[in-house]
């Protein structure tokens, strides 16, 4: 898809809040630092209409970007984050659990891990509690032009294995700076929103 136009609609914090619209909408969620804001500039061909951050754990809202009036990339704040506060952490849980588990225009979740290292206890929780709720998810692993090429296939299969996936279909090797894996990601993207389900 080729992106032009988006805005920053709403920030969310429960249902009465999310837009109305109806279009099609695709959850990116991950650790805080992964790579969010990079990989969704890169998904929507700018430099810094996300914002990238170095301060990570910012976000405590879901954030509805309307992609040129045809769907809505919803960033979902970051987990991991172990500076919040526990009644932050579970305002927070609450906050996504009935995003993720309520909301009908959810199509599919873009979760995102470090290609680098081996998926953590909670990127793992995160892709059991979607595989639960039979949410479509496509696991991106980000930052993956750093590690060498001949590694890549180690990183998927780690992915693979610490996931307990079926096969390496829905993981892609992503690099933002290098703009690597952009298509697929977006070709998986427009299968689940608009792809006849
Ligand atoms: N080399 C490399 N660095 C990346 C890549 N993606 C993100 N980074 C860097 O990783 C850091 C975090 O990236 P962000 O995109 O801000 O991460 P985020 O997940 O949006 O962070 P929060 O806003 O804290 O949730 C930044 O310094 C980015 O430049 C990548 O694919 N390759």
């Amino acid at each position: 898809m080729e992106v032009n136009h988006v805005e920053l609609v709403m920030s969310a914090v429960d249902p009465a809040q999310y837009p109305t619209t109806g279009y099609p909408e695709i959850a990116l969620v991950g650790r805080s630092n992964v790579g969010k804001s990079s990989l969704t500039n890169v998904l929507i061909n700018r430099r810094s209409y996300a914002r990238t951050s170095s301060q990570p754990g910012k976000t405590q809202t879901l954030n509805f970007y309307n992609v040129e009036d045809q769907l809505y990339f919803v960033d979902v704040p970051g987990y991991g984050y172990a500076k919040v506060s526990k009644s932050e952490r579970e305002k927070w849980g609450q906050m996504i659990e009935t995003y993720l588990t309520q909301r009908d225009q959810l199509k599919g979740v873009v979760s995102l891990v470090d290609a680098r290292h081996a998926p953590t206890e909670d990127d793992i929780q995160m892709y059991k509690y979607l595989a639960y709720f039979n949410l479509p998810t496509l696991i991106v692993a980000t930052k993956s032009d750093k590690i060498a090429r001949g590694k890549w296939n180690q990183a998927v299969s780690q992915i693979k294995k610490a996931m307990d996936l079926p096969n390496t279909d829905n993981i892609i090797m992503f690099s933002a700076p290098k703009k690597i894996g952009k298509d697929a990601v977006w070709n998986w993207i427009e299968q689940q929103a608009f792809g006849g389900n």
